[in-house]
């Protein structure tokens, strides 16, 4: 049986670990997927790759309203496709390199699962280490309906009929589809609506309740909902009850339990995420998880198993790269620092939505903020109302910003708008370190006539 010094199950943000601060003890890296994990090969990168060229796609219909004729004269999908992962895979695999040079790292590209306190098998090997850190991530769940196999989805499997697609699989098709059916209305298919129907795929998207991105602020949902609705066809208000296959191999129906029929060439499930905890045989290891099958970890991400760490979508509610990132910096830190612990930071986590329009989002909506019983005033800003905005002949984005009466506190801001992902940074800054919404819009300049202005113009017209 070997024995090593630290085993990291995981190879996303788990494997950004393993620096020098590592040199000299012997580490094991356990891995039975793509290396690298999902943000590199099926998540952040490649969707925002993808998002890029959709952005340039669909820019005739705007600039139309601006007075500039341009055309779509056509999308290379199989050239888009080959360059972005040619490019990824590459990243990828000179990784996988890299770490197997490495003297001091083993590395094991197999399933693995514990046995028992801080002992683990891979494949057919069992290995015991002082420490672990289960960075093992997260994966898609499909509708536990009629005509829809969760076995299709599992890495490796071959059974998958050529029309079911989760995010894992469907940036590499080898050609567009002419209609696609998404099913869910979350990050996932916001931004696949995007691409997908900037490419002139015919997009339905099948929602189970009546607005999609439902965890933003309500008024944020609701303009997105109705934007996404002049791009695509939503169908509300319908859960799938079950899916057919189209018997000359065309694609699937998607049926709703309302009786509805939604045929697409290809059907996208963006239904979520679950963690891959259920797959480690933690309990075997004592090592705690909650009622959503997320690993226990306290501020400093220690499990409840001694020498056991967590981090990433494996144990946290959000499933975004920088948190499992950040979380990956302080289990670093307490690796090395067990006597000087630090306590990771999750006050406010922003997050935002690479679709058409973006939105970006950090701390309270302003219902949460109600329900927390605090006196809440709320600001909404247009971008039309300001001098950049005006120039876009902007009519349907806007910033909302959440404060608190007297002091002046952000407690929540919430933009759906163009950059809305850079024109929320200034805002994060402020509520990570304390600044106040009336110091913050008058003790600096903003640049005229910048599209920042949305934020400052927001700011000064809370009513504090
Ligand atoms: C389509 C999509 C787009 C996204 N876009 C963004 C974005 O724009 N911004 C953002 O912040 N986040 C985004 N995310 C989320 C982000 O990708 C994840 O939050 C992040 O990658 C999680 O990192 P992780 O290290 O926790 O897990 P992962 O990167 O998933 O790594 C876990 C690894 O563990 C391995 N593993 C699991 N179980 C076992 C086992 N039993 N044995 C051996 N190995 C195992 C897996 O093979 C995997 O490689 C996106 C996700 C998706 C799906
Ligand atoms: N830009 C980003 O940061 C980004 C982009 C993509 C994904 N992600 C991460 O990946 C995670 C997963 O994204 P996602 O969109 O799959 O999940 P999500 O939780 O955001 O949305 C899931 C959607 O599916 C619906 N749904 C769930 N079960 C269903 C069922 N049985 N039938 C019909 N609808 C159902 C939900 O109502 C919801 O609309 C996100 O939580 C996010 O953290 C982030």
């Amino acid at each position: 049986m070997r024995h090593f010094d630290l085993v990291i199950i995981g190879s996303g943000s788990g494997n950004s670990l393993i620096d020098e601060s590592l040199d000299g003890q012997r580490v094991a890296l356990v891995d039975k997927g793509i290396f690298g994990g999902t943000c590199l090969n099926v998540g952040c990168i490649p969707t925002k790759m993808y998002v890029h060229p959709a952005n340039l796609a669909s820019t005739p219909e705007r600039a139309a309203r601006l007075g500039v004729g341009l055309r779509r004269e056509s999308v290379d999908w199989v050239g888009i496709r080959d360059r972005i992962f040619t490019r990824i895979d590459a990243i990828s695999s000179g990784g996988e390199d890299w770490r197997r040079r490495a003297d001091n790292v083993t590395l094991y590209r197999e399933r693995g699962r514990f046995t028992g306190e801080r002992t683990f098998v891979v494949g057919d090997e069992e290995i015991t280490a002082d420490r672990f850190v289960v960075a093992a991530g997260s994966r898609p769940v499909v509708p536990d309906v009629p005509g829809v196999e969760q076995e299709w989805f599992e890495h490796g499997a071959t059974t998958r009929p050529a029309w079911a697609h989760t995010s894992d699989t469907v940036m590499r098709i080898d050609a567009l589809p002419a209609s696609m059916v998404i099913v869910g209305g979350g990050f996932v298919a916001a931004e696949f609506a995007h691409v997908f129907a900037s490419f002139g795929v015919d997009v339905t998207i099948v929602l189970r309740s009546d607005r999609m991105l439902r965890e933003e602020d309500a008024d944020v949902s609701a303009r997105f909902t109705d934007l996404m609705a002049r791009r695509v066809r939503l169908v509300r208000g319908t859960t799938v009850a079950e899916v057919r296959a189209e018997a000359d191999g065309s694609g699937a129906t998607v049926v709703g339990e309302d009786g509805s029929t939604h045929h697409g060439d290809l059907v996208l499930f963006a239904t979520g995420r679950v963690p891959n905890g259920d797959t480690l045989d933690l309990p075997k290891a004592g090592i705690g998880v909650d009622d959503a099958g997320r690993v226990v970890v306290d501020a400093y991400q220690r499990t409840t198993a001694e020498g056991v760490f967590a981090l990433g979508d494996v144990s946290n509610r959000w499933q975004l790269k920088h948190v499992a990132n950040a979380e990956m910096r302080v289990v670093k830190h307490n690796l090395a620092h067990p006597d000087a612990m630090i306590r990771s930071d999750h006050r406010f986590v922003p997050h935002a939505v690479f679709s058409e329009p973006q939105v970006a989002s950090v701390g309270l909506t302003e219902q949460e903020a109600r329900d927390a019983g605090l006196d809440v005033v709320t600001a909404h800003q247009d971008y039309g109302s300001i001098a950049y905005g005006w120039a876009m002949e902007d009519d349907t984005h806007f910033a909302k910003l959440v404060a608190e009466r007297g002091t002046g506190r952000l407690l929540g801001a919430h933009i759906i708008g163009p950059e809305a992902s850079v024109l929320i940074q200034p805002l994060i800054q402020a509520m990570s370190f304390g600044l106040g919404a009336r110091e913050m819009a008058t003790g600096q300049y903003w640049i005229h006539p910048a599209m920042t202005e949305l934020v400052e113009n927001a700011l000064l017209a809370l009513d504090l």
